[in-house]
């Protein structure tokens, strides 16, 4: 079978993580674009162990990945402007697709890059280089497209909001802050451009042209970042009613676009207030659709590997697929559908409240609990209410079970003399990944 080649320059952060993704997922990717996906040609200066490249070819200078006539699809993954410029030009002059998580570039040269892929008849693809892995510029360029954009505000920095969250809940600084950040893969190389809103004003000057359909104007953005916000300043916001969140602001005034990125006061209770740690969210409205959220991990290995193996595959069904199926109808090619059954409501799992009434009598709870791990269910809390009418309310919360199981369990419970039949049953779902 033929397949797609994709050529990765740059093996750090992202490039370890588009590895191992389109590596796992490698055969659900393959049916969505029609054909597998190949990692033909790695440039890195040094093996990551983070990832298994063995079997693939690697050279020390990535720009052997980009004149490799076997490559279809470029992946730039080594950052920076002056090197990430000039191989991104060479590919596009060598006919090779462009996929990059590389905001700086895409701010600073896109208007450059884009004319020659234009001349080239090649497509350059950027998803990850905004809010990391929401799919915001799709969303934004795409689902949002009938609307004139009024405004787009934004948390989109992981680095800055990693650090404003650790120091409000954690009480600790800021240079002890910044290091874990680092640490954890999220931060640029050059670090002040996240705590001093670069990397942010980077990422609202690419939302900006999308959202007004105005050029690139990076140099236009005003920019101040968070690294003179104390504790004292996140308390005192606080008392007031707000938290300080590091925004992107990209405005249509109706006499001009505002642009700008600086620590912002906000009213607590409003869902951006409630965005922590390295996650991002972007609220973009539009005049038809009204205000909308969009929210995700806005930095990190796989977060941002989701948006750059979403952008290869993108390119990859253009390589591959008939105009009419680009995005198969039901996003994997019809001869390619699963035969994975859908359970019934039995076989779901998940945790339970129970909220039953009892008589006020002994050994009645032990014959619920008995019944309840006769049927493998473990209780996580339990409460016992006032008496009310000669009975006891009794609320119970289960851990994860079968809702089989949970059933055998509810219909002996009932048959009990001593508890009424009738009981409230709710699923509880966390929620957390
Ligand atoms: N880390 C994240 O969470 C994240 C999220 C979104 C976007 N990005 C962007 O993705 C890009 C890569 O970021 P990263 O975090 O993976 O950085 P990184 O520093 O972890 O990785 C970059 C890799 O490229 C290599 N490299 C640099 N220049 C090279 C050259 N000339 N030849 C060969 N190798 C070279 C480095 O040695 C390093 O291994 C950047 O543009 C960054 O802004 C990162
Ligand atoms: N350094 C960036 C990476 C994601 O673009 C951040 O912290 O948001
Ligand atoms: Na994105």
């Amino acid at each position: 079978m033929k397949s797609i080649k994709v050529g990765i320059a740059g093996l750090g952060t992202v490039g370890s993580g588009t590895v191992n993704v389109l590596k796992r997922n490698a055969g659900e990717i393959a049916r969505r674009v029609g054909q597998p996906i190949e990692i033909a040609h790695i440039g890195a200066r040094r093996e990551n162990p983070a990832c298994d490249i063995s079997g693939i070819r690697v050279s020390r200078d990535v720009f052997d990945v980009a004149n490799d006539p076997d490559v279809d699809i470029l992946v730039e993954l080594i950052g920076g402007t002056d090197v990430a410029r000039e191989l991104v030009l060479t590919a596009i002059g060598n006919g090779k697709h462009i996929v990059t998580a590389n905001k700086a570039l895409i701010a600073e040269h896109g208007n450059e890059i884009f004319l020659a892929a234009q001349e080239h008849g090649v497509d350059v693809a950027f998803e990850a280089a905004v809010a990391g892995g929401i799919p915001i510029l799709k969303a934004l360029g795409e689902g949002l497209a009938a609307n004139h954009i009024n405004w787009v505000a934004g948390i989109i920095n992981g680095t800055g909001n990693y650090i404003l969250t650790e120091m409000e809940q954690g009480a600790r600084g800021f240079e002890e802050v910044l290091a874990e950040a680092q640490a954890l893969g999220y931060a640029e190389a050059d670090p002040t451009f996240d705590v001093e809103g670069v990397d942010a004003a980077h990422k609202l000057t690419i939302l900006a042209s999308i959202a007004f359909g105005i050029p690139l104007q990076f140099s236009k953005v005003y920019m101040e970042g968070i690294s003179r916000i104390t504790i004292e300043d996140v308390n005192s916001a606080a008392q007031f009613g707000y938290r300080i969140k590091h925004l992107g602001i990209a405005r249509d005034t109706g006499n001009g676009i505002e642009l700008r990125v600086h620590p912002t006061l906000i009213p607590q209770e409003i869902m951006l207030a409630a965005v922590n740690g390295v996650m991002n969210a972007v609220m973009i409205d539009g005049d038809a659709v009204g205000p909308t959220l969009y929210y995700g991990a806005g930095a990190g290995a796989e977060p941002t590997a989701s948006a750059v193996v979403a952008d290869i595959i993108e390119l990859g069904r253009e390589l591959t697929v008939d105009h009419h199926e680009r995005v198969p109808y039901l996003g994997f090619h019809t001869d390619q559908m699963s035969d994975e059954p859908v359970l019934t409501i039995e076989d779901v799992s998940c945790g339970y409240y129970l909220r039953l009434h009892v008589q006020d009598k002994a050994g009645v709870l032990a014959d619920v609990t008995r019944i309840l791990s006769d049927n493998r269910i473990s209780i996580e809390a339990m409460v016992q209410k006032e008496v009310d009418e000669g009975l006891v309310p009794i609320v119970i919360l289960t851990h994860r079970v079968r809702e089989g199981d949970m059933n055998e369990a509810l219909k002996r419970i009932a048959a009990l003399d001593t508890v009424d039949n009738d009981i409230m049953r709710i699923r509880v779902e966390t929620l957390d990944a």
